[in-house]
């Protein structure tokens, strides 16, 4: 079974206290989540994938508690940082997808098949030699994305993939992840890439403000966001 379970969660970080008593059941494939800046997003993002791990309560993935298991965690949940360049660590293409797999255990040889057999199917092939930062932001995107199929995870998670591209790039991001066998948890400020998600998450000071499919939840989310900004411009 496909699922996300966080129960009761308490999350604090530095001494801020982010989530209060967070509890929530998602098995969607597409859900998006929504909310201003410091709502608790991102720090929604890293309980899912395990990289922080809540003071009470437990955030399983498929059943795997991923603040623990961390082997079972990476194998279950991906995560494309807003910056590739937060992500990628290695000079070649090649290299840097099959990172991940070796990781997992697999031998270089194999891992470095792997790696061009993802990069064959993304229609790729070409970049395996590429030096990452002779590509461009949106391509460097693409070849974190790739460093995660190539994981095969069930739940792949984007934290604002579209910010700082262009319009075209973002479409063609946005084209991609539609086109996911995987289930997706995407952030992102603009609701506008969201109508045809199956569940929508409207996240406000560590709360869940709204829940539910994008026509009930994105039109709500959007009138306050435009009060706020009249509130903002007098
Ligand atoms: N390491 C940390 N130490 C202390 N406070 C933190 C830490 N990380 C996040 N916070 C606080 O937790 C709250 C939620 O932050 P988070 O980054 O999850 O929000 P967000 O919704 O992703 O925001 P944004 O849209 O700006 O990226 C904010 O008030 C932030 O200041």
């Amino acid at each position: 079974m496909h699922a996300i379970d966080i129960g009761h969660v308490t999350l604090e970080r530095d001494g801020a206290r982010i989530f209060p008593d967070l509890t929530l059941r998602l098995t969607e494939r597409r859900i998006g989540v929504v909310g201003r800046n410091g709502a608790g997003k991102s720090s929604l993002i890293r309980l899912i994938t395990g990289l922080v791990a809540p003071q009470r309560g437990q955030v399983r993935v498929n059943g795997i508690e991923v603040a623990k298991d961390r082997t079972g965690a990476l194998a279950t949940v991906g995560l494309l940082f807003q910056n590739p360049d937060h992500q990628i660590i290695f000079p070649v293409v090649r290299d840097e997808i099959a990172f991940g797999l070796e990781q997992k255990g697999l031998k270089r040889a194999e891992a470095l098949r792997r790696a061009e057999a993802v990069l064959a199917a993304q229609g790729r092939s070409d970049w395996a030699d590429r030096l990452c930062h002779t590509l461009s932001q949106g391509q460097r995107q693409l070849v974190c994305l790739m460093s995660i199929l190539a994981m095969e995870p069930d739940w792949i998670l984007f934290d604002e993939p579209f910010n700082s591209l262009d319009l075209p790039t973002a479409l063609a991001i946005e084209a991609r992840i539609a086109a996911l066998a995987q289930h997706v948890v995407l952030v992102t400020h603009d609701p506008a890439r969201l109508t045809g998600f199956d569940r929508i998450l409207w996240l406000e000071a560590g709360r869940i403000e709204a829940d539910g499919p994008p026509a009930e939840v994105l039109p709500r989310y959007i009138a306050a966001m435009e009060a706020l900004a009249r509130d903002a411009a007098c």
